[in-house]
């Protein structure tokens, strides 16, 4: 069992079942969910080798940021659901790790203090925004606002959920509102909002090519769309202007017949040919799987679940654990592949685990086994 696999564990142990099951579920038949793992099961690695690599560099550099390594956190909801320090304890083991945190719009503590959180540990810890476009304006303005002010370097805007998938965990658990004490901090005193209240996070199918438009009008800051699957759409988004290209199914939340990510990504990557950066998510579980998605043509790769089990299992120092682990595995299957740096993966490195057919092998013979080509 891996690192991870045991703090997964010891998260399920430690959260309430409902909230566990928020963390852990996908939608539907939960396809989409399987497929992001197996997908990258599927995949193996063909090493490069005598190529004299003694000292290696896993950093990337990232928009304006650097990660130490390729793995960044994905923006996920409702962080104090598993420590009662939240997004804070996310924000300083980031930090710690030198990667980048993407904090979501439905944080259970507000942008600022996540970013002061993170800068606390390095003055110059890179936390993004992650935000998904609101009806109204003003409401989207005032989250792009809010960031900005915070210090977030980017912002990651989320384009899969025009509706909300269906959660069949949480239908099934009742799972609809937070626990008394515990709130969007993001979504406070937005406009609209009652005195001090929240507003709830709407979703809707109305939005359009125009608002990413406008969004990128309103603000200065690098902005990534994430949620792309289609090739079409990554090359329109780089056409659009977007800043990096993000592959993700949502942690098979959203659309349950959706590909495993990493499957999308061949496709994603030739689209926008080099032209801005490609991050993915989804299913990235070890070292090995971000090797298989850089070689693929992703700068770097997020992970959600893997940082909610760290936090619930050991706050701050689980989530630094499980980027360490990463860190580690990667920087050895780098080694193992005869690369010096992320980008020395390459895509005629990945195979399928049952590629390729034996070149030799033909149809049985007379004599039982298949011709193989060797003097008997
Ligand atoms: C509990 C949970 C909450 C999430 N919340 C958000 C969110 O607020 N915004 C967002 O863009 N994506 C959200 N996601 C999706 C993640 O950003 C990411 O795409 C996904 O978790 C990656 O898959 P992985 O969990 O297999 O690493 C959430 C995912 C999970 C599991
Ligand atoms: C109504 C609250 C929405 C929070 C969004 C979190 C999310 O994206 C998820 O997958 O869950």
């Amino acid at each position: 069992m891996s690192r991870i696999e045991e703090l997964h564990d010891r998260a399920r142990a430690a959260l309430d079942p409902v909230h566990y099951d928020y963390y852990a579920g996908g939608c539907g038949a939960e396809a989409a969910l399987a497929d992001n793992e197996r997908a990258f099961a599927e995949l193996a690695l063909l090493p490069r080798i005598l190529r004299g690599n003694d000292r290696r560099d896993t950093g990337v550099a990232l928009l304006g940021d650097r990660a130490s390594l390729p793995v960044v956190v994905s923006p996920t909801a409702f962080h104090r659901l598993a420590h009662p320090d939240g997004e804070r304890a996310t924000a300083r083991a980031a930090a710690h790790a030198g990667t980048v945190l993407v904090t979501s719009m439905a944080a259970t503590v507000a942008v600022a203090e996540v970013t002061a959180a993170a800068r606390a540990v390095r003055a110059d810890a890179a936390v993004w925004f992650q935000v998904s476009f609101q009806p109204d304006d003003d409401v989207t303005t005032a989250l792009v606002r809010r960031a900005e002010k915070a210090g977030c370097t980017a912002l990651v805007v989320t384009v899969d959920t025009p509706v909300f998938g269906r959660r069949t965990r949480d239908e099934r658990n009742g799972f609809h509102d937070l626990p008394p004490g515990l709130a969007p901090e993001n979504l406070r005193d937005l406009p609209g909002a009652p005195p001090g209240g929240t507003l709830p996070i709407t979703m809707s199918p109305e939005f359009t090519w125009r608002h990413l438009r406008r969004l990128r009008d309103l603000t200065s800051l690098p902005v990534v769309l994430k949620g792309v699957l289609h090739p079409l759409d990554a090359r329109t988004a780089v056409d659009e202007g977007v800043d990096a290209v993000w592959v993700s199914n949502h942690g098979g939340r959203q659309l349950d017949a959706a590909p495993g990510a990493v499957r999308a990504l061949p496709r994603v990557a030739a689209a926008v040919a080099g032209r801005v950066p490609v991050l993915l998510d989804g299913g990235v579980r070890s070292g090995a799987d971000v090797a298989a998605a850089l070689a693929l043509g992703a700068t770097a790769v997020g992970v959600g679940r893997p940082v909610l089990w760290g936090l619930a299992a050991d706050g701050e120092a689980g989530v630094r654990e499980v980027l360490d682990v990463l860190r580690a595995e990667f920087d050895h299957v780098l080694t193992l592949c005869g690369g010096r740096r992320p980008g020395d993966l390459t895509a005629d490195m990945v195979v399928r685990r049952e590629w390729p057919p034996l070149p030799t092998a033909g149809p049985p013979t007379e004599q039982g086994g298949p011709r193989t080509g060797r003097p008997r």
